[in-house]
């Protein structure tokens, strides 16, 4: 039995409250219905001036608002339902506000602007608490987690507990782009101290004013909080890492991978996104995965994660050994080519890409010898995709594949404009952030966003839905499939390798569905018996934001 299950007469005891003994800690959870004024504050269930005639008169609310009652459609207040319904109708004009690059500047000015919790914070002063800081939190049936401890936020480096904006960001996209429900997901920053030293010294910074614990310390911390969180939460939450820096991040997926249902979205989630992409390219570029040659700039979690799926999955199709294809990949980082004789001193994540090569100290003369059809930027620094570059790469290449990931727009690696003017026109470009459509030549370009956001919402939704225990590489290949397959003939003919956020509810669902068919094939889903058709219940299971009526 779990540490949620029921007691005695089948009743939840979610927090162990009935359980404990006399000498146990409890929390004195109280349950009260919202009426009058504090109802019109709070974001959960306020509707403002959608609430009903009859409405009013229940909730003791007639005098606190003007006479008018309008519809959500008109809204212009805010609330939580009313934040969602906007983002999901208009989920293209306002990702870049809630995402990336907004959410960038966000964390930067985080402490300025920080007014209420939206997540939890929980800092190395808690080390020894960490479950009772959890039972703070007053939802108690949590499926998602979204954790950082702020050491990478996107490419704008180590912004301590003010990357709290990521987990509050992505899991506002869980909620608008995979239908989660908003109450079910959790924010969390881990705050291990920082070592930005304008933020040590910036009187407005939130966090711990001390640098970032390391070693046996950093992973005592950690595994208190991976234990607590089994504990209150049970083992079928999703935590999904985001933006730990390299060093801490490939370890704590391997660490907890096989005791925890683990995510690591920049990972894995960018890996499956970019798989698909790619795809999805081939159909206009033709060739199957194994004919292409690929040079990636930047080889830490996104450039070596996605190197690793791509290869997987090329291995799948021609049934060579990994290794093999392994071959046909390559890494610059920020030494130069990943070589062979650069072994010995490489992280142990870069060590499967060292090929037999001789020493190349930079991308362009990389580019010259690699000979790549395929040139993808993950290195979180901008303007490195030089025209030389991008000239060299269209001068062996009909139709170049260059994605240019690095977050947020600051750090691309090119513009859309530079990709396309470069190419004269024929690159297959997409971006991490968002890029207008360019003109040149006449001919609109449109590049795509090659975003993990594709993917995460469904993803998650797929294993919450499935209730998997674990996540498997093969879920992750599923996922990318079915992003695949919803590239529509339309959107190739406008050079798109990526369908539109416009549609991302079904395309979330068909991910979701695709990912928990997997986990049932894999006997990693416990939610018995099987949906039938698991893209209608990925739809069912979805939030809607509609305004629910009030008795
Ligand atoms: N579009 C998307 O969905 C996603 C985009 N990203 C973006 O990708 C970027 C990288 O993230 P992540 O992989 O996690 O970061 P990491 O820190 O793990 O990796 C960065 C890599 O880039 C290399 N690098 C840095 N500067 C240079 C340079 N000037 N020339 C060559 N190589 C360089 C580093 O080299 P070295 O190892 O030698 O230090 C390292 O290998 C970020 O901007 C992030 O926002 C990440 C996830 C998803
Ligand atoms: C998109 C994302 O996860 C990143 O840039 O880190
Ligand atoms: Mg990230």
């Amino acid at each position: 039995m779990d540490d949620a299950a029921t007691v005695g007469g089948g009743v939840e005891d979610t927090y162990g409250e009935d359980r404990a003994t006399e000498e146990q800690l409890v929390t004195p959870w109280t349950v009260s219905v919202a009426s009058g004024y504090n109802l019109l504050r709070d974001p959960r269930y306020n509707k403002g001036l959608a609430f009903t005639e009859k409405e009013r008169e229940t909730h003791y609310l007639r005098g606190l608002l003007p006479p008018t009652v309008i519809s959500q459609e008109l809204q212009q207040e805010g609330n939580e339902r009313l934040f969602y319904k906007l983002l999901i109708d208009n989920v293209e004009e306002l990702l870049p506000i809630v995402y990336t690059p907004t959410v960038g500047e966000a964390c930067q000015k985080y402490g300025s602007i920080f007014s209420r919790p939206q997540g939890l914070y929980i800092s190395l002063k808690e080390k020894g608490k960490i479950l009772e800081v959890l039972k703070n939190w007053p939802e108690r049936s949590i499926q998602v987690i979204v954790v950082t401890d702020g050491e990478r936020i996107l490419g704008l480096g180590d912004l301590g507990c003010q990357g709290m904006g990521i987990p509050v960001g992505k899991l506002s996209l869980y909620t608008a782009l995979g239908g989660v429900r908003p109450s079910a997901c959790l924010p969390i920053t881990l705050d291990v101290g920082t070592n930005n030293e304008e933020l040590l010294n910036d009187e407005f910074y939130i966090g711990l004013r001390q640098r970032r614990a390391i070693g046996q310390e950093y992973a005592d911390f950690l595994h208190e909080f991976m234990a607590a969180v089994k504990q209150n939460y049970g083992e079928k939450v999703l935590i999904q890492f985001e933006d730990f820096a390299n060093h801490n991040a490939f370890d704590l997926l391997a660490r907890y991978g096989t005791t925890h249902l683990v995510f690591n979205d920049d990972i894995q989630g960018t890996a499956s996104v970019v798989l698909a992409g790619l795809v999805a390219a081939l159909k206009l570029v033709g060739g199957t995965l194994a004919e292409h040659t690929y040079l990636f700039l930047g080889a830490g979690e996104a450039g070596t994660g996605i190197a690793e799926l791509i290869a997987l999955e090329m291995s799948r199709q021609t049934k060579t050994p990994i290794d093999e294809c392994r071959k046909k990949i390559w890494l610059v980082d920020s030494k130069g080519l990943i070589v062979s004789a650069r072994k010995e001193s490489l992280q142990h994540f870069k060590k499967p890409w060292a090929h037999e090569h001789e020493h190349v100290g930079n991308l362009l003369d990389a580019v010259n010898a690699i000979k790549p059809t395929v040139l993808i930027g993950t290195s979180g620094k901008g303007q490195t995709f030089t025209q030389e570059v991008v000239e060299a790469i269209s001068s062996f290449n009909e139709m170049p594949i260059i994605l240019a990931l690095s977050n947020p727009t600051s750090q691309a690696e090119c513009t859309a404009e530079q990709a396309y003017t470069w190419s004269k026109g024929r690159a297959v470009f997409a971006t991490g952030s968002p890029f207008d459509p360019v003109e040149y030549n006449g001919k609109i370009y449109v590049p795509g966003q090659a975003n993990n956001a594709y993917i995460f919402p469904g993803f998650g939704l797929g294993v919450v839905m499935s209730g998997a225990i674990r996540v498997h590489d093969d879920m992750l290949l599923a996922a990318s499939e079915a992003l695949a397959q919803q590239v529509t003939q339309e959107n190739f003919d406008k050079g798109l390798i990526y369908p539109p956020f416009s549609n991302i509810r079904k395309i979330s669902a068909h991910i979701a569905a695709n990912v928990a068919a997997k986990a049932y094939e894999l006997g990693l889903a416990s939610r018995r018996p099987r949906p039938k058709d698991l893209v209608k219940y990925a739809e069912s299971c979805m939030y809607s934001p509609i305004y629910r009526n009030y008795r």
